[in-house]
Formats: C-alpha cells, structure tokens, sequence
C-alpha cells in the first residue's frame, strides 16, 4: 500500500513514533493509502530545520527565491496529468475539475508569488527639512500553513508560496484527509532544489500536529484556512502567545438574481457555484436569493440544469459531480438535508444518497440539493453545510434582498446579478462580504485581497495582502 512520508530538512522521511493513519478513496471508500500520523516532536525537528534554514533563505536575494518558486510551478505543470489523478482519488472530486483548475491554480500561486516577490516594496514617508521615514519588512520568520481537504494543493499552495517568497520558512500541515498531493509537492521542491529546511510537510491529525504548530514558540505566524470553530479554538491558542493570525474560515453566502439579469448567464454560473467541487468551497453560494418577478423562471431553468449534473465515478470525463470527502462529511450533509425537511422546506431536487454500479458502489455520493420555502433565518440558511445543497428564495425589494444576505454570522462572499451597474455598486457596496462578484462568480485575480468579514475571518490573502501578513513592518526615522 502506497505510505506517504513527511519532508523534513529536505529529505522524506517516516514519522517518528512509527505510527500511520488510513487515507480512504472516497469515490470507492477503500483505504487507499497510509499518512504519517506525527507527533509533537516531528514538528519540533521540522521547526529546527525551518530555523536553521532562515537565516540564509531570508537573506537570498528575491530574485533567486523567485526564480526557485517558478521551477516548483513549472514542475507542477510538468505533472499535471498525475496530480490531478493523485488529488481526485484523494479528495473525490471529478479528476476534471482538478485537471482544470485546482492542480493549474497549484502552479500558478507559486508562479504568480515566485514574481511578486521581485515587486515587493515598502514605503517612505519623507517630511521636507523635517525626517526621513522609512518602513522595511522583515520576513515574519518561521511560519505555520494548515489547510484543508475541499481543495488540497490549491490551498496548501495558496499559503506556502507567499510565505516563502516573503522570505520565511513553512512548517506546513496538509489536511491529513487529502495529504496525497501534498506529499507529491515534497517531492517536486526536492527535485526543484529548494534548500533543506526552507519548506517542511508535516503529516497527521489537527489536534496532534495542527496543534503542536500552533502552539509552538518558534511559530511565528500562523495562516490557517478551515472550518470557524477550528479557526476560533487556533486564536484561543495563539492569542497569549501573541502570534499573528490569519484566518479563512466559512461561509453561507448569497446569490442575489435581481429580475433584469441575463438569466441564462446567471442561471448557468448558478449551478456552478452552487454545485462545483460538490459545493464543497467556502466561496459556494448557498442562499439563492431570486426576485419575485423572475423567480418562476429561474427557479424551472435552474432545476433543468441540476437535473443535467451527471453524479458519477470522479474518473470518468462526464462526470459534473464526484463523491463528497468522507463517510462523515457525507452524513453531516444528509443530516442538514433531514433538517431542511423538519424545518419546512420542499425539496425541489435531489435529497438522497446516490449508489452507483461497480468500483464506485460504496462511494460516498450524493444528489445535487436544492430546496424552497425554507426562512432565511432557519438553521438550514444559516449554518454552513458546505455540501451540494441549496436553498431558493425569493424578495420583493432591493432592501429586502441586502437585508436577508446580511442575516448571517458569516461574511465571506457574495454574487449579484444585474445588469444595472448603479444598482450594482450600489448593492455591492451595502454587502458584509469580503468578496462580491458582480455578473460572474470565482473569477480570481491573484492581486486582490482575499478572506471574510465577520465569521469568515481575521485578515487578507493574495497579493501584497499575503506579503505583508508574512513580513513584520519596521519603521525607521532619519532626522534630517
Ligand atoms: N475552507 C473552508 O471554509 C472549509 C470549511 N470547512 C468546514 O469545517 C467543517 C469541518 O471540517 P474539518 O475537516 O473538520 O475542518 P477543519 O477546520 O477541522 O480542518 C482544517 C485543517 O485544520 C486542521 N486542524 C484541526 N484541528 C486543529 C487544531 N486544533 N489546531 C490546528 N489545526 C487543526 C485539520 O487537520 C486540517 O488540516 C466542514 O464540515 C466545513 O463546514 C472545512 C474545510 C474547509
Ligand atoms: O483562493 C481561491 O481562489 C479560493 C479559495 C477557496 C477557499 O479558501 C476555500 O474553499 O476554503
């Protein structure tokens, strides 16, 4: 059976204590592979390397740094073929989907940070005949980066590049549910020749090693994307040891369909960021929001495109959607569905387990969702289920759509649908999200700011948002 290992100090090598955790296959619910379940002192061996490999990393010119982080993408992109094979087998998602996007997005967070780190630039504050005041960034020094399974090498990636481009050294966790590309990484930045020490992959579960990173002295940082409630027990245990925090953590965001949209776009792009990767992104749109005018319309469209999503095995071309991620994931979504009915709604598609023929016959699969008649302030429209399910509603006023999107504790993203750009911005502007797409959903441009408001979390990513998390800004004054 394949056994992954961990990186440490440049080299692969088996946990400690010896001990392995099962890595299961979800489309088929066979065990698959062994991950390391490390322990306290694997992270501890993994943070001397990273600081015994700062001192030289943090003092590379950016350029070379660059240079090292454009090879890892290029080797990625070299691998696509495999990795994405690696990450649907590992995680249940349609290996076209990983094809597509999640394993190219790996590649280009390392080439878009490998250049950024050449344009990064600190300020100057001059005060005539008065001071010189100039700010220098200091890489952060060791970092922590704990991702999760919904999109494993997009995230992982997505936090170990700028980290390193920044100047700091990683300890990094992958979710130890999906560590198979994680693993596949540690093999390319060895082959790319990333110095010993510089990037480290620790293996195993959350409360063992997440948390032996978090707590750890030497953890300057931590960038942490996942579930709220893990998120908030990180900051309980990284606030006294006054680390700095990044958080990106859930959503239950909304689509607002205004009635002059171009339906059929918003209908369309509906069904996938209702449904992409088995609704399983914090970014999904949860809560339709349609109004009244169009809702007949959108809603007979929108059930004729769910009823086109084929659920299937994750390798085959045709497939729209794969398993969900685990045995537990899948129940904690049916529960939701069970809930939906309790609470009054009426299934408008889906709602059951899906058994498919053959090698997928014990695959954790499930009917694309969607319900109606559900108050915006059941549970069901509140609480993240991070699922393939959906829920449609429909408003009368502008107000009432701004109001029902902002009754949530979270405040990660949101979609509008119109093809009035004052009412747009106007809209836009009046949303507590961090995000909001306008005619268009995911469109990513790696410059902007990425995260949440609210529940969704503390902080920013992409860009020089991801730069300046990984750097401690000094100020420094010349009198003049
Ligand atoms: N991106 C997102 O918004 C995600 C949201 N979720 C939500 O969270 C729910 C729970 O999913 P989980 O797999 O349990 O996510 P999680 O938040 O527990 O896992 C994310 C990462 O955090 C690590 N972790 C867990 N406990 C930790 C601790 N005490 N200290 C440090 N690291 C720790 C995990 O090992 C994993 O690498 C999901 O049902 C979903 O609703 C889950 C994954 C991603
Ligand atoms: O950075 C992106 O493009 C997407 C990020 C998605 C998440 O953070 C998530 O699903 O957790």
């Amino acid at each position: 059976m394949l056994q992954l290992a961990n990186y440490i100090n440049g080299r692969l090598v088996p946990p400690t204590a010896g001990r392995y955790l099962p890595t299961t296959e979800p489309a088929t619910g066979l065990v698959y592979s062994q991950v390391p379940a490390s322990s306290a002192v694997d992270v501890e061996q993994a943070v001397v390397a990273a600081e015994a490999a700062l001192p030289t990393w943090r003092r590379m010119p950016a350029e070379e740094r660059g240079r090292l982080l454009v090879r890892i993408a290029e080797l990625l992109d070299r691998d696509l073929e495999r990795l994405a094979q690696a990450e649907s087998l590992d995680n249940g998602k349609p290996v076209s989907l990983a094809r597509s996007v999640d394993i190219p997005r790996a590649a280009s967070n390392f080439a878009f940070f490998g250049t950024a780190a050449q344009h990064f630039a600190s300020e100057t504050h001059f005060q005539e005949g008065v001071a010189l005041n100039y700010t220098v960034r200091h890489p952060l020094g060791v970092v922590g980066c704990i991702s999760p399974w919904n999109l494993p090498l997009y995230l992982f990636t997505w936090k170990i590049a700028p980290a390193l481009a920044a100047g700091c050294c990683v300890v990094a966790k992958p979710s130890e549910i999906t560590p198979y590309t994680a693993f596949l990484l540690s093999e390319l930045c060895i082959e790319a020749g990333l110095p010993a020490g510089v990037l480290n992959i620790v293996h195993g579960t959350g409360p063992e090693v997440g948390q032996a990173l978090v707590e750890h002295p030497g953890i300057k940082g931590i960038s942490f994307t996942g579930g709220t409630a893990t998120g908030a027990h990180i900051a309980r245990t990284a606030a006294p040891l006054f680390k700095k925090l990044s958080l990106e953590l859930g959503g239950k965001n909304p689509n607002i369909i205004f009635a002059d949209c171009d339906l059929a776009e918003a209908v369309q792009t509906s069904l996938r960021s209702s449904f992409s990767n088995q609704g399983q992104i914090c970014l999904c749109g949860a809560r339709i929001f349609i109004e009244r005018a169009i809702y007949e319309q959108f809603k007979a469209q929108f059930l004729e495109g769910v009823a086109s999503l084929t659920v299937g095995d994750p390798l085959d071309a045709s497939t729209r959607q794969g398993a969900l991620v685990s045995e537990a994931h899948l129940q904690k979504v049916l529960g939701y569905i069970a809930l939906a009915h309790e609470e009054g709604g009426t299934l408008l598609a889906g709602g059951q387990q899906v058994r498919l023929q053959g090698r997928c016959a014990t695959g954790y699969f499930l009917q694309p969702t969607v319900f109606e008649g559900l108050a915006p302030t059941c549970r069901v429209n509140q609480e993240e289920i991070f699922g393939p399910v959906v829920t449609l509603t429909p408003f009368d006023t502008e107000d009432d759509a701004l109001h029902w999107a902002n009754s949530s504790e979270y405040g990660l993203a949101a979609t509008i649908w119109t093809k009035d750009l004052n009412k747009a911005h106007r809209v836009a502007h009046a949303l507590q999200a961090g995000i909001v797409w306008v005619n268009t959903w995911l469109h990513r441009d790696l410059r902007t700011p990425f995260g949440g408001m609210k529940n969704s979390g503390v902080g920013r990513e992409g860009g020089v948002e991801a730069l300046r998390f990984f750097t401690e800004p000094q100020s420094i004054t010349v009198k003049l």
